[in-house]
């Protein structure tokens, strides 16, 4: 079972290959998909989408809502194969590998993720509760979490859940962001996954990330465009298309919706503090 999966997602039959290759992907992610609509659904969903991420890069995925951001991570977490493309980890289709040895090599963290009635400790290490706690804590600090632990009633001990404290939206998806770091995935995708958190610890845990995961690969979706601003690259999707792409300084010169955007919200952040 892949740890973060969405539950209650239409499914098409993939097809787990016999004989697959068991091995964690590693390095160069190519990803090509030149058409992919959802079974039962008439439009397309993805058409032409296109990006090659060497490992230890980042890549940026913005656009308006219904864009087809979580699609392309979909398609990566092969919760979908009837596309008409092909994408390449580590030198093999991914259709190739043994699905028990691809996914848990990814780590996918979704804007809302599942808590169990469960200590956060628990929480943190669902995926291989004979962790140590001292990983537990260092994954912790990774997200930002730790000073908040410190300060809940008894600690990494404290129940959540329905039979305990309730998290904020924000420490939730930093749960989330620490329980996908503790598989040390070579693939992690942040899916809308800091919405909560505000700017500056946000900007904190993507350093984090950078410093730790220097040989890793990230893939983050986001509506704020300063979660991605410091990727190697951005793509802007619109309508399942990629309508302009480049790094955050590129595309501030392209004149489009990445510098209307962040122009935007640059002024919405400077209104709000001038509010507080
Ligand atoms: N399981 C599904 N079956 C049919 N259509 C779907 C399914 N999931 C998403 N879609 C459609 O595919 C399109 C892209 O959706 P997607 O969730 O990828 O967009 P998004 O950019 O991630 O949006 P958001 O910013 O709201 O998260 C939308 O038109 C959506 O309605």
């Amino acid at each position: 079972m892949h740890l973060n999966c969405k539950s209650g997602n239409q499914k098409s039959a993939i097809i787990d290959s016999r004989n697959g290759r068991e091995q964690r992907p590693h390095g160069d992610l190519h990803y090509q998909i030149k058409q992919f609509n959802y079974p039962n659904d008439a439009g397309t969903s993805l058409s032409d989408v296109q990006f090659d991420l060497k490992a230890g890069q980042t890549l940026g995925i913005v656009g308006r809502v219904g864009a087809g951001k979580s699609t392309i991570m979909k398609l990566i977490l092969r919760e979908f194969d009837n596309y008409d493309g092909q994408i390449v980890y580590g030198g093999d289709d991914i259709k190739q590998y043994a699905l028990d040895s691809y996914l848990p090599a990814i780590g996918y963290v979704p804007q809302d993720s599942f808590l169990f009635s469960n200590t956060i400790r628990e929480n943190i290490r669902f995926a291989d509760p004979t962790v140590p706690q001292t990983v537990v804590e260092s994954v912790a600090a990774k997200s930002d979490l730790s000073g908040q632990i410190a300060n809940m009633p008894a600690g990494y001990d404290t129940q959540v859940g329905e039979e305990g404290i309730s998290l904020s939206g924000g420490q939730r998806q930093r749960l989330a962001i620490a329980r996908a770091l503790l598989i040390n995935p070579e693939l992690l995708i942040l899916d809308d996954a800091l919405s909560a958190v505000d700017a500056e610890t946000e900007s904190e845990i993507l350093a984090n990330l950078k410093a730790e995961r220097a040989d890793k690969t990230t893939i983050i979706a986001a509506h704020r465009l300063s979660s991605v601003m410091n990727a190697d690259e951005i793509i802007v999707l619109d309508a399942g298309h990629v309508v302009e792409r480049g790094t955050h300084s590129e595309l501030m010169t392209q004149h489009g919706w990445y510098q209307k955007m962040f122009e935007r919200q640059q002024l919405e952040t400077k209104v709000e503090g001038a509010v507080q």
